[in-house]
């Protein structure tokens, strides 16, 4: 007895969705608004890749950046921290998460807005210290009141570098990740085609 042979085209493996960035995407927000999260579950969402800027500053100076921050004082981070910066808007556009200060020096702001397309992720500072469950690694997030202050200083300075708001309150990352993707869709930044 033969089997009955398949008809047909050949078995193909299931269809993924290709996803392209037509420019770099950079993550701000203040620490605890899930930049690094977000930014890493939008990758695994769309196949992508990203970068943690405090991740790779740390691989690239074998340290912390809370060692950093104690050897070498904010400014030296900030130093090390625009560096990488001006990396990532050169190379293939990729999902870029920054750290919360990214958007202190003028510098900086000029690079995210000439070098790609800006998501600022909001969140309150209260919302943020309940996220954070080990607030050493955050060596400028020392209390709430300090945060509150903090916070509410940098705000206009995310405004004035993002081309999208997302407000995080309340949400969980996979939807804050999915309204990204839809953002970055429908302004033509992230197109998805079936392989
Ligand atoms: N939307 C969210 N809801 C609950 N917890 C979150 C959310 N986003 C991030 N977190 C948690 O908050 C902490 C800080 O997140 P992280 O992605 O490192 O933020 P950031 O990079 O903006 O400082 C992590 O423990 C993370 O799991
Ligand atoms: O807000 C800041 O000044 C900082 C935020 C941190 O990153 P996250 O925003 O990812 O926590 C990290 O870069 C460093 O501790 C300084
Ligand atoms: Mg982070």
């Amino acid at each position: 007895m033969t089997k009955n042979t398949p008809t047909g085209s050949p078995k193909q493996p299931p269809k993924r969705p290709a996803c392209t960035l037509s420019r770099p995407v950079f993550f701000v927000g203040f620490m605890g608004a899930g930049k690094t999260s977000v930014s890493r579950r939008l990758a695994r969402m769309c196949h992508i890749s990203s970068i943690d800027l405090d991740t790779y500053i740390e691989r690239r100076e074998d340290k912390k950046v809370k060692d950093i921050f104690a050897e070498a004082g904010e400014d030296g981070f900030r130093e090390i921290e625009t560096a990488v910066l001006r990396e990532f808007t050169a190379n293939d556009p990729l999902l870029v998460s920054c750290g919360g200060g990214v958007v202190k020096r003028p510098e900086n702001r000029e690079i995210l807005k000439g070098g790609g397309f800006v998501v600022y992720l909001k969140v309150s500072a209260d919302e943020a210290q309940s996220r954070i469950s080990d607030l050493s690694t955050r060596p400028l997030f020392n209390d709430l009141d300090q945060a509150r202050r903090t916070s509410a200083e940098r705000l206009p300075l995310y405004e004035e570098v993002a081309d999208a708001v997302i407000d995080t309150a309340g949400k969980s990352v996979g939807r804050i990740a999915a309204e990204v993707r839809d953002v970055l869709k429908k302004e033509g930044i992230l197109w998805q085609s079936q392989e």
